[in-house]
């Protein structure tokens, strides 16, 4: 299987080997909302765009029985993948790079209206993004366990500008504004796409982006448009799937519902899936374990 991911200034692709069909954890565990913090694992499914021509690939095409189910990090043999490193309610392997993930210390450095004016240095960051209203605020204050540090709002569109959050004085996480507010004007959605497609494409320093979808609403067509571009422009994504904990539908599906027919639909337009995990700004379900995935990836970056 093949992963784009950035290390340094660059984004390097990487092959890896397929693993045999035995090692892909089968669809028939379900996706239920954890009641304790030891799970089983869910279905599982795996990265990589299918959008992306296949002469930058350069991976073969598999049956669909054998599509890649895990997100195999960088320095894990496939082979050698078990139950026991695959974090809880994602598909995400542990791999050798994943290190000390903890939050120790976090500042608010600058809002920055456009990608030009973001901080100037080397540090890796992480880019949290997702329709308005979706949780982006919410899952940052959750990661760095404070009430308060992004701005959350009931209001949709909140946060207008990229902010940039330095932890543990080494890496960034940014919160970004949120696309698909249906109230903006037509001149603020088409400044939101130019001047965050500009961040996106000229960030060199841009690890990975973690696109939130709201697992409490059916799947959404927005999501998938911006999925696609991101994949596109071969710029790496985890999907975080927010609000894992609204159990209370009054009508409509449950997250876990939702879940299963957004990956349905991914596994028509993928060929392979990006890392996906389950998430809740209110309970703290994923939080450490997003962590230890940001920690992998960015201890990789860093080397
Ligand atoms: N139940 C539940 N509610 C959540 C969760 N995350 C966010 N919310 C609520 O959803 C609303 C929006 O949250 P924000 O974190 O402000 O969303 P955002 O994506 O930053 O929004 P914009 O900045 O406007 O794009 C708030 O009322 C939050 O309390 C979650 O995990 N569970
Ligand atoms: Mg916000």
């Amino acid at each position: 299987m093949t992963m784009v991911l950035r290390r340094g200034a660059m984004t390097l692709t990487f092959l890896f080997q397929t693993p045999p069909p035995s090692l892909y954890l089968s669809h028939t565990s379900s996706l239920s909302i954890p009641t304790t913090t030891t799970t089983t694992t869910p279905s599982l499914l795996s990265l990589r765009h299918s959008s992306i021509p296949a002469s930058k690939t350069l991976t073969p095409s598999l049956p669909p029985s054998e599509k890649p189910l895990l997100f195999i990090p960088p320095g894990v043999e496939p082979t050698q993948v078990n139950d026991s490193m695959i974090l809880p309610f994602s598909n995400i392997v542990v791999g050798p790079y994943a290190g000390e993930s903890r939050i120790k210390d976090v500042q608010f450095v600058k809002s920055s209206p456009r990608a030009k004016d973001c901080p100037k240095d080397d540090r890796p960051e992480f880019a949290i993004l997702g329709r308005s209203n979706v949780g982006k605020s919410s899952l940052i204050n959750s990661l760095v366990r404070k009430k308060e540090l992004a701005l959350t709002s009931k209001k949709p569109g909140k946060t207008q500008l990229i902010n940039h959050f330095l932890v543990n004085k080494s890496w960034y996480l940014v919160d970004l504004p949120g696309y698909g507010f249906a109230k903006a004007s037509e001149s603020a959605k088409t400044d939101w796409s130019s001047f965050t497609k500009g961040y996106f494409l000229n960030r060199n320093t841009l690890v990975s982006v973690l696109l939130l979808i709201d697992a409490s609403v059916p799947p959404q067509r927005i999501d998938f448009d911006c999925a696609n571009w991101l994949g596109r422009n071969d710029i790496p994504i985890t999907f975080v799937f927010t609000k894992c904990d609204k159990m209370k539908v009054a009508k409509g599906k449950r997250p876990d519902e939702n879940i299963k027919e957004f990956q349905e639909i991914i596994k028509q337009n993928y060929k392979q899936h990006p890392p996906w995990i389950m998430t809740s700004g209110v309970t703290g379900l994923g939080r450490d374990e997003l962590l230890l995935h940001v920690s992998q990836l960015r201890n990789y970056w860093d080397q």
